[in-house]
């Protein structure tokens, strides 16, 4: 039982929609974003759901096939179309998707803002209504057509990182709440490969950005691809290194750059300053969902491995990778596993924490983990990172998705809130999950009248706000 009354909506964006008439997307990451939300209230829950109108949906619902670059798969041209000329609409923005399926953030100012890794993919809705407001405008001169999926929200601010592929680097950028307009702060140069490491998402501590290069790096010629290769629009490139780096928020210099062993990571879980008994900062501490540097997890997300599952266990390994990088000029950094990967079944993505601990010391993370055999992480798990422990949550045939932490009004403690979930059962139908953040427990569960598609990350919106 809740000792208290939740007023708020959750809402949740991810591809859920995956086939044009006969046509079907062949990558999770491809699907045309759907948001759900669900509006607590007076202890009941109501729940909807809808597309969001990007220009690509549109343009595939009216003429019943793909029109821009997708995550996997591009358009079939219907005439000769010359290198030169898809170079040019590559480069100029106005092929790629606005399919904005990946994130959903509330910035300071109320807006509530939907997202991918293409900048035009941005695009603010109406909690409410779930109606596509708007294309959110950058109203400055950064440019950049892609950036991290995942930018850093608070009440005052949005950090963002946009990698440079013509000049392997990365632009660090701030906008305040209310602004349209994206600030340079800093830049970091590539120290390794052709091109610069995949940014899904990156992590800050209260004084420094930190930027992730890991050998998993964009592709120029993997992105005018016709067909998916078998890293998309990737290439592994172990022998460029894999580094870290960190800048500094008020001056944009970098403080430290060091080599790490190699890893694969999408979420960054956060990150904080390690102090000395003095209190100078001697080290930051940067955890991820890490795989095992091995890249395999992109194919396991693949929509006929996810249809198909025959009992084996095809899931790779994950675990909470936890960086340590000194700041004492060392040229080196350390990667290790924060806890036994066996607490969480060796599966862990798609987490949350407690956002008043963002970037400072904690002590709680939530995340999806597996109980195998499984071919896609099937438990929801809270994972304790100073006794190093998991709690988990399990429901056989059940897919949950990201378990969201919402703190209550009030609360002192890391763990005093909940963790909010969709879940799709076994038999295909569908509930919003909620669970006590402290015990892990179920507190309640609210069913769909019909089955969900899954989802990726979420964001809740107070009521008073
Ligand atoms: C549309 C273009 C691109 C799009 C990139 C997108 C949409 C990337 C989305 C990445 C996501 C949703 C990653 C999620 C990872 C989740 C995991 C690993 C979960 C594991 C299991 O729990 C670019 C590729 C940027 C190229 C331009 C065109
Ligand atoms: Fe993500």
């Amino acid at each position: 039982m809740l000792q208290y009354t939740m007023d708020g909506t959750y809402l949740r964006n991810g591809p859920g929609l995956w086939d044009l008439g006969d046509y079907g997307f062949r990558h999770l990451f491809d699907g045309y974003a759907t948001l759900v939300r669900v509006s607590f209230r007076d202890g009941h829950a109501v729940g909807a759901h809808r597309q969001i109108e990007s220009e690509a949906y549109k343009a595939a619902r009216q003429h019943g096939k793909v029109c821009y670059r997708e995550f996997s798969e591009v358009p079939k041209p219907d005439s000769f179309k010359s290198l030169v000329g898809q170079l040019a609409s590559l480069f100029s923005g106005n092929s790629l998707t606005d399919n904005s399926n990946t994130g959903v953030v509330r910035l300071g100012d109320g807006r509530v803002l939907c997202l991918t890794e293409t900048v035009k993919g941005s695009i603010v809705v109406d909690p409410d209504t779930l109606d596509t407001v708007s294309k959110f405008e950058y109203e400055d001169k950064l440019g950049g057509l892609i950036h991290s999926a995942h930018p850093i929200v608070t009440d005052t601010e949005f950090w963002t990182l946009i990698p440079d592929l013509i000049r392997p680097g990365y632009v660090v950028a701030r906008m305040d709440a209310g602004s349209n307009e994206r600030q340079f702060v800093g830049r970091v140069d590539c120290r390794g490969g052709p091109a610069p490491g995949w940014v899904h998402s990156f992590p800050v501590t209260e004084n420094y950005v930190v930027v992730p290069e890991m050998p998993l790096r964009y592709c120029a010629a993997n992105l005018l691809r016709a067909e998916p290769t078998p890293l998309y629009k990737f290439q592994w490139h172990l022998e460029s290194g894999s580094y870290m780096h960190v800048m500094c928020k008020a001056s944009g210099k970098i403080v430290a750059s060091v080599e790490v062993p190699p890893f694969v990571t999408f979420h960054f879980i956060n990150a904080y300053e390690e102090k000395d008994e003095e209190g100078r900062v001697t080290a930051i501490i940067a955890d991820c969902c890490e795989h095992n540097a091995d890249t395999s997890i992109l194919d396991n997300l693949r929509l006929h491995n996810l249809r198909a599952f025959t009992g084996e266990d095809v899931l790779t390994d994950a675990r909470v990778g936890r960086f340590r990088i000194p700041l004492d000029g060392s040229p080196f950094g350390e990667l290790e596993a924060a806890l036994d990967p066996e607490e969480h079944g060796r599966g862990m993505d798609m987490c949350s924490i407690n956002p008043a601990h963002l970037g400072k010391e904690y002590r709680y993370a939530y995340a999806c983990g597996a109980r195998r055999p499984c071919n896609f992480p099937n438990t929801l798990t809270k994972i304790d990172l100073v006794e190093k422990t998991a709690k988990n949550w399990y429901e056989e045939g059940a897919v949950p998705s990201e378990p969201y932490f919402v703190a209550r009004p009030g609360a002192v403690e890391e763990d005093d809130g909940v963790a909010i979930s969709m879940v799709s059962a076994k038999d295909g139908s569908g509930y919003a999950l909620v669970l006590d953040a402290k015990t892990f427990k179920e507190i309640a569960r609210a069913k769909f009248p019909y089955g969900l598609p899954y989802g990726l990350h979420c964001c809740w919106v107070p009521r008073d706000k």
